[in-house]
């Protein structure tokens, strides 16, 4: 299976270095996520892969080669970077036929991803009369046509509605569960959180964070307890015998930072205190990820001081 390694790619535009210094992997089965902040390179990062620009140093390769030296490009690796490329003159069907001929793949394939994509009733519409949604679609069929191992998507999420968000999800885990390399870039946070595997996350350039999803929350966000009695101050003086702290919140409930739900239930049962709701709270990939991002402004803020 192929995968996708970047390796101290570096892209400069004139004196502005968009990619700096850049190298990791992308690997097959799983979805891997790339976030970062407006400008933080994903988009120069994603088009060095596809060869639709060239590195001021170092590589990007795609089991090992580059992406120009591919045979069939469209078999190896479909991406999706703007659903505005689309002729809009051309019906959707057109489009793929155009893209399928030039690849040398059967028209068969056209049919299976428009029915795939949910495209089959606007088929032999013009582009121009797509909505954003059915662009994005359309975008992710062409994505798809070669049947490749690797499927790069810029942003697949925008535009589509709330079923489309659901359908994109289910096919990114279809994609990686057939053993295909999926990198995927976002803004949505809780988007991200609920495809992804793997994350891999920039900052002006750089790499901050190439680690599974689950550690990299986490990493950076405390596991804490909910929970809500009708004996606030018995609960507050069981929790304090065994040296935990508590956060009160305006709505009435609390917060056991650090803390294990069947620590905290058993621990309540014991010295009797009522309990209306319990329940583990797990920390966000949007709040680890504005906490990396944070300390990232903070330690870029102390370096430009010096
Ligand atoms: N063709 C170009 N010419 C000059 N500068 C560019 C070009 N393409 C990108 N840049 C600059 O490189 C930096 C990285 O941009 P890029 O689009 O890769 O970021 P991004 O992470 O994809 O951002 P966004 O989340 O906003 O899409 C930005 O400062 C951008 O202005």
């Amino acid at each position: 299976m192929t995968s996708i390694d970047v390796q101290n790619l570096t892209k400069e535009y004139g004196t502005r270095r968009a990619v700096d210094d850049l190298t990791f992997r992308v690997l097959p089965g799983r979805v891997t996520g790339f976030l970062g902040p407006n400008g933080a390179g994903k988009s120069t990062t994603m088009r060095l892969v596809l060869g639709l620009d060239h590195p001021t140093s170092g590589s990007a390769t795609l089991g090992g080669r580059a992406y120009a030296t591919l045979q069939d490009p469209l078999r190896r690796v479909g991406a999706l970077l703007d659903a505005q490329a689309a002729h809009g003159s051309r019906t959707g069907r057109d489009h793929l036929r155009v893209l399928a001929a030039s690849n040398r793949l059967p028209d068969r394939r056209v049919d299976e991803v428009l029915e795939e994509t949910g495209l089959g009733p606007v088929a032999r519409r013009r582009v121009r009369t797509y909505s954003l949604g059915m662009r994005q679609r359309l975008g992710i069929a062409a994505a798809l046509l070669g049947d490749p191992e690797v499927v790069v998507l810029d942003e697949p999420s925008n535009g589509l509605d709330p079923e489309g968000i659901v359908w994109i999800r289910s096919l990114l885990r279809r994609l990686a569960d057939e053993g295909r390399t999926v990198l995927v870039s976002s803004h949505l946070m809780n988007e991200t959180a609920s495809f992804a595997d793997h994350l891999v996350v920039l900052g002006r350039g750089r790499l901050l964070a190439d680690t599974p999803m689950r550690e990299f929350i986490h990493a950076r966000v405390r596991p804490a307890v909910r929970v809500r009695t009708s004996d606030p101050a018995a609960l507050e003086s069981a929790l304090a015998r065994h040296g935990h702290d508590v956060v009160e919140h305006p709505d009435g409930h609390w917060t056991v930072p650090d803390a294990r739900v069947d620590d905290i239930g058993r621990l309540a049962s014991a010295a009797g205190v009522p309990i209306l709701e319990l329940a583990a709270e797990e920390g966000t990939l949007e709040q680890a990820y504005l906490d990396l991002t944070a300390a990232e402004t903070e330690f870029t803020a102390r370096h430009q001081e010096v």
